[in-house]
């Protein structure tokens, strides 16, 4: 057994955030590849009128524990949900819970976050900063804590072009802006929120630039790893390839474009799309855990987990692996043919919204209204505009980062542990990759299946031909139009028609003259 797996054996494991994209294929892969585990502790809040026990239950089922079912039919019996909301005081655990956690908790992997980019200051403030204070403190009161693990984000100072893996000066004292925000009422919060978030683009990168200080402030006597991944994708390899299962990131916008909804958006091609797969960013979380328990580094290290300075691959070369996959694997029900483009330029970005969006958008929904449906395609679009704009900031620019302790770490691991917690970006093959996590997108968030692929081409099919149709009466209308109004458009048609028929007579002829 490789040395990380053996020291997960007989640990009970802390996991916030395991509902979540990444908590999942973190509870998976512990599972699977750390079988001794003793136990998984899961701080879970009820939610959507389901109990956390059926929350729980629900995820176990879920075709990504697929593997681990095969392996072992029992392994449910490792999970241990605890009831916990994180926005509230105390994590609103039980006294009972606080009591089992801190005497039994080996390792803590601190996932939750909130994610959107437009969540308003206090919430994503309560969420990424004060809930990591509060599980920090919980922490310091575990009496067998090896390791405190916090995932953070390669975006937490993308103010910076150059990222070192150190903890940076925080924007605000955290504390100074829990306090003054406590008493301010939401109005003016938003209303100041620009003026705090300064040079970075949301309250999201904001507020976990602030949690790292908190980590690294009130860490005390722990052993803290922090992990910063840039833009999560889909699985590579593990479970298999391709998993994945949310909007969130690139996956909104492959699926939009897959969808033949979106049509343009404004990225620079030749900028570094800093993707890096799921299962990689959870097997270096996994053995950073490992290297923080058993070398008990003096200060948090920090982990950039990125693939630009490594393996770079470009928006511009993404977009052409998107729209050749979308082109062989159609999804269903497309809106129009996929073919999508990225541009840098402000106008032409301008133009293709008004003459690819929302000009299609707007007969669509003349067809809706005229066949007595509602209207809905404008609506859809301004909700993607919306989307796309707080995405653009990131596909627009470059950053670099340094991943000294990623490579450090991948040392310090044997060669069985180098396979099974596979990190090494230097493997991905980015067009294979991208292919999977299209035809990931298809399958596992759209729940879409392969074998309809047939009918889907068919539909595109179908989209070609009334596109066809369209611009062939659209060209004769106007056409007529002009005729119609304007001797000078007369004279050059009856030129344009003459001309033709003097060159059908001609080769008609030539031909005649040749047999
Ligand atoms: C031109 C094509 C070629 C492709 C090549 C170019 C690609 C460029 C891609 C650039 C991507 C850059 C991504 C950068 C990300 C960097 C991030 C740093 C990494 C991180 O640390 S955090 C993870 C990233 N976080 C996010 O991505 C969150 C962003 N999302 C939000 O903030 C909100 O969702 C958003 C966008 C404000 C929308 O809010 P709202 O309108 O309130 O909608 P909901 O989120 O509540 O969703 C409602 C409903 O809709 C579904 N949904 C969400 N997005 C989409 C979508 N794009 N398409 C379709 N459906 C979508 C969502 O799942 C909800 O469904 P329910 O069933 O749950 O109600
Ligand atoms: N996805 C990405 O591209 C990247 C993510 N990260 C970081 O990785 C971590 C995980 O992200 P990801 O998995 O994508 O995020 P998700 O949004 O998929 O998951 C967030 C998790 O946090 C939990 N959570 C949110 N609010 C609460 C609450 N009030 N009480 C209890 N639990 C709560 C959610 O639980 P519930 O199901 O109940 O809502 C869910 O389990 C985050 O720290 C994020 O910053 C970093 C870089 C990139």
């Amino acid at each position: 057994m490789s040395s990380v797996s053996e020291w997960y054996m007989g640990k009970n494991v802390l996991i916030t955030g395991a509902t979540g994209f990444m908590g999942k294929v973190l509870v998976e892969k512990l599972l699977r590849s750390c079988p001794g585990v003793k136990a998984l502790y899961l701080l879970v809040r009820p939610k959507a009128g389901q109990s956390m026990q059926e929350r729980v239950h629900d995820m176990l089922k879920c075709k990504l524990f697929d593997r681990v079912r095969e392996d072992n039919p029992d392994f449910h019996q490792k999970i241990i949900p605890i009831s916990s909301e994180l926005m509230q005081s105390g994590l609103a655990l039980s006294p009972a819970d606080v009591e089992k956690l801190s005497s039994c908790i080996n390792i803590v992997f601190h996932c939750a976050a909130t994610v959107r980019f437009d969540e308003p200051l206090k919430h994503a403030l309560q969420l990424n900063v004060i809930a990591t204070q509060q599980i920090l403190a919980l922490a310091q009161r575990m009496q067998h804590l090896y390791a405190f693990i916090h995932i953070s984000t390669a975006y937490a100072n993308c103010n910076r072009r150059h990222i070192d893996e150190v903890i940076y000066p925080p924007p605000v004292e955290p504390k100074k802006l829990i306090d003054s925000l406590e008493w301010m009422d939401d109005a003016i919060v938003r209303d100041i929120t620009p003026r705090l978030i300064g040079d970075r683009p949301n309250t999201y990168t904001y507020t976990k630039a602030l949690a790292e200080y908190v980590v690294q402030q009130e860490s005390g006597r722990l052993n803290i790893g922090i992990i910063r991944p840039s833009i999560v994708g889909a699985s590579w390899q593990e479970p298999f390839p391709g998993w994945i299962d949310n909007f969130n990131g690139p996956s909104g916008v492959f699926i939009a474009a897959g969808k033949g909804i979106l049509r343009t958006m404004r990225a620079s091609n030749d900028a570094v799309a800093d993707l890096i797969p799921v299962d990689m960013v959870i097997n270096l979380t996994l053995a950073a855990g490992w290297y923080t328990a058993v070398h008990r580094p003096k200060s948090a290290l920090v982990y950039n987990c990125t693939t630009g300075g490594i393996n770079p691959f470009h928006w511009g070369e993404i977009e052409h692996h998107v729209m050749s996959t979308f082109k062989r694997n159609p999804l269903e029900q497309a809106f129009r043919r996929p073919n999508a483009n990225i541009t840098s330029n402000y106008l032409i970005n301008q133009y293709w919204i008004l003459v690819s969006h929302k000009f299609p958008a707007l007969i669509y929904d003349l067809f809706l209204r005229l066949s007595g449906q509602k209207p809905q395609m404008m609506r859809i679009f301004t909700r993607l505009h919306k989307a796309i704009a707080l995405l653009e900031y990131f596909s627009s620019q470059d950053w670099e980062w340094n991943s000294d302790n990623m490579n450090m770490l991948m040392n310090q691991l044997s060669a069985e542990d180098r396979r099974t917690f596979n990190f090494d970006v230097h493997q991905l093959n980015w067009p294979e990759y991208i292919e999977n996590y299209c035809i990931g997108t298809k399958k596992y968030v759209l729940n879409e299946d392969m074998s309809d692929i047939p009918a889907a081409r068919q539909h595109l099919r179908k989209l070609r031909n009334i596109r066809y149709t369209f611009n062939t009466l659209l060209l004769v209308f106007i056409w007529r139009v002009f005729i119609a109004r304007s001797q000078m458009a007369r004279n050059i048609w009856y030129f344009v028609v003459s001309l033709c028929f003097k060159f059908l007579s001609y080769f008609r002829a030539s031909s005649t003259l040749t047999n």
